[in-house]
């Protein structure tokens, strides 16, 4: 074996062992039994990444992040190669129970899978970086639901501007610029390539609107996506949060670790967790302050119930002590997502070169209605454009979408000589609900969720409804001149309806739909916590994730789980800061001064 060879053997060994992304992030904590932190974060994913973060800026608290995946892999932190993450170690692998036999016949080993990131910086490692926030009606209801005026729009809004550093000039120099935040960890860019202009252009023709900014006050249109990408690196909660800050002293991250159980007091106080770490030791560690629950909508459900915190009927059933009777676990969303491909333009082009610091593929987005009076939009759709003969669709087909590999194939067959776009279109907000419940009281079970997706013959109306709103594109003077297409999959049951007809589409969603890993609401704010995300019931506890949303937001959930771990970090400061701080000089909501009263608890008071 020739030097060269082995030297490209071991660079091959580094990154599938992901050792050459290894030092961006925090070294392993050493932590012994009974050691105390102030705050203990279980789940360093987006917002649990974040929370720790702000919680550490200032020096005074010592915080310690329990995260029960390893640093995220050199495929994480290209964004280019996003399509390696999903069904691989850097994914908790649930499934869901209870799926009809359409879901069975269409889906892998016949089951639905429920992507979730297990790894540093969780769903933000693996996921498909778009930064969407949704519409600001969604949190005016969600603190309607709540009655808590700080999550409605107006106070929600400050925290997805301190977050974020946007780097897109078009939207710099724009109206839409007082929308954003430009010092914040989370760099955003902009989709850019030229080929989007002329779908931008059919789906004007096609009585869309042309937004500049889907993230402003109104996102209804079709318009360029913009990316938690920057300097051609994803921008994950392990990177600009943990990573960035690896070497704050008070900033302590113990990786491949599972958090069993929360521990109490006899007054209902959390008082610390038992973890099982990498090393196969059995430690308990003890929070000096609070403890804040930040492992996801499946898990975070799953560790209250393992704690005696959830539906009494349930908890007895397994003999586990019920220290406060709540409806966890219930209440599950998520958005449900389907696929369409149509044949484009004839093209010999060969493929370019790939960049893998960029998103893999150009993406026009689009937010739509049906009912004209909404102000929120009904249903998302992404537009992946590939040239000729890519495996793009395929791949995400059946790799990434969990599809049986016979029904992706003809996609493969279908668009060879032809450029393609790939559509997801999902329904926004379904009105089906799942639930998580234990199979076991063994912490090492998975959770058993029961996701329950179009459940409701009302959401498989109206995803109807919206995939033939989508589909008016096809009209449209540019697609007419491609004569495009769209690609008929081999769907056996849906043999008898005329292809194209409203009953061929009803059948279509039955077999191909799927859950876009937008999971939330396990652990619903004014139903599991407070508005000051407050475990009802118990005290020193919070949980800080999409559990705790009460109803789905109308687009991608990174930035709102981000901005929850902004939320309770101020919360949390604030609280703290009352002890040593006269109640006047705290300013309730308001992220800076309660930073500013951070420092002063710091450096002035003793
Ligand atoms: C494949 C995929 C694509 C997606 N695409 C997008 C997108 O393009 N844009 C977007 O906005 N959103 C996207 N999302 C969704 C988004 O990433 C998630 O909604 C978001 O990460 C959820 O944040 P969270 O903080 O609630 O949970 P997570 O980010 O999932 O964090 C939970 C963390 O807790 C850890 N954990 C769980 N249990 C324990 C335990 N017992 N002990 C210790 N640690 C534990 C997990 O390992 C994980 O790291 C996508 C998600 C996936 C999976």
């Amino acid at each position: 074996m020739s030097i060269a060879d082995i030297v490209s053997k071991q660079l091959a060994f580094r990154v599938v062992a992901g050792l050459l992304a290894a030092f961006m992030f925090p070294k392993q904590a050493t932590v012994e039994d009974l050691h105390q932190y102030d705050f203990i974060v279980v789940g360093g994913g987006a917002a649990g990444g974040a929370a720790a973060d702000r919680l550490s800026e200032c020096g005074r608290y010592d915080v310690l992040v329990v995260e029960a995946g390893g640093d995220p892999p050199t495929e994480s932190v290209l964004p280019g190669l996003l399509a390696y993450l999903p069904h691989s170690k850097y994914d908790w692998n649930f499934t869901s129970v209870n799926v009809s036999e359409y879901v069975k016949e269409s889906h892998n080993n016949d089951e639905l899978s429920l992507t979730t990131g297990r790894v540093l910086g969780g769903g933000s490692s693996v996921n498909y970086m778009i930064y969407a926030r949704g519409c600001p009606g969604d949190y005016d209801s969600w603190a309607e639901d709540v009655q808590d005026d700080k999550w409605n729009y107006e106070n929600v809004l400050p925290y997805f501007m301190k977050s974020e550093r946007l780097e897109s000039s078009e939207l710099l120099y724009s109206p839409d610029r007082v929308y954003h935040g430009t010092d914040g960890f989370l760099g955003i860019t902009r989709e850019n390539r030229k080929e989007t202009t002329r779908y931008l252009e059919a789906f004007k023709e096609a009585g869309h609107k042309i937004i500049n900014d889907p993230n402003g006050r109104n996102n209804i249109g079709f318009t360029l996506p913009q990316y938690m990408i920057s300097g051609g690196m994803r921008q994950s909660s392990a990177y600009v949060n943990l990573g960035a800050h690896k070497d704050r002293t008070n900033l302590n991250v113990l990786k491949n670790s599972l958090v069993s159980k929360i521990i109490f007091d006899s007054d209902n106080n959390a008082i610390g967790v038992k973890v099982l770490t990498a090393d196969n030791r059995v430690i308990t560690v003890l929070a000096r302050r609070e403890v804040i629950l930040s492992a996801g909508a499946f898990n975070t459900a799953k560790l209250l119930m393992l704690s005696g915190v959830g539906p009494k009927q349930h908890l007895q059933s397994l003999g586990i002590k019920v220290r406060s009777d709540l409806p966890v676990g219930k209440n599950l969303q998520n958005h449900v997502i389907s696929l369409l491909t149509v044949k484009m333009e004839p093209s010999s082009a060969k493929n370019a070169p790939q960049n893998p610091h960029e998103m893999p593929f150009p993406i026009v987005l689009g937010y739509g209605v049906v009912d004209q009076s909404r102000v929120c939009p009904e249903y998302q759709v992404f537009n992946y454009l590939f040239p000729n003969d890519s495996e793009g669709p395929f791949d995400l087909c059946a790799f990434n979408f969990g599809f049986k590999e016979t029904i992706c194939h003809n996609l493969i067959e279908a668009t060879k000589g032809r450029n393609t776009l790939f559509a997801t279109v999902t329904l926004l907000h379904p009105d089906s609900r799942g639930q998580v419940t234990l199979r076991s009281t063994d912490p090492y079970d998975p959770p058993l969720i029961d996701a329950q997706l179009l459940s409701e013959e009302r959401d498989l109306d109206a995803f109807t409804s919206y995939l033939q709103d989508y589909l008016r594109v096809l009209n449209t003077t540019y697609f007419r001149s491609v004569n495009a297409e769209v690609v008929e999959l081999d769907l056996p049951g849906c043999k008898s309806h005329e292809f194209g007809s409203r009953a061929y589409w009803k059948c279509y969603l039955r077999y191909m739909h799927g859950g876009m890993s937008h999971d939330v609401g396990t652990c619903s704010m004014g139903a599991v916590v407070d508005g000051a995300l407050r475990v009802l019931g118990v005290r020193r506890l919070r949980v800080a994730d999409l559990s705790v949303v009460p109803s789905l937001p109308s687009g991608n959930t990174n930035a709102p789980a981000v901005m929850i771990g902004e939320k309770v970090a101020d919360l949390l400061k604030r609280d703290h800061v009352v002890e040593t701080v006269p109640k006047w000089s705290c300013g309730a909501d308001d992220s800076y001064l309660s930073t500013i009263y951070c420092y002063i608890n710091k450096y002035f008071i003793k």
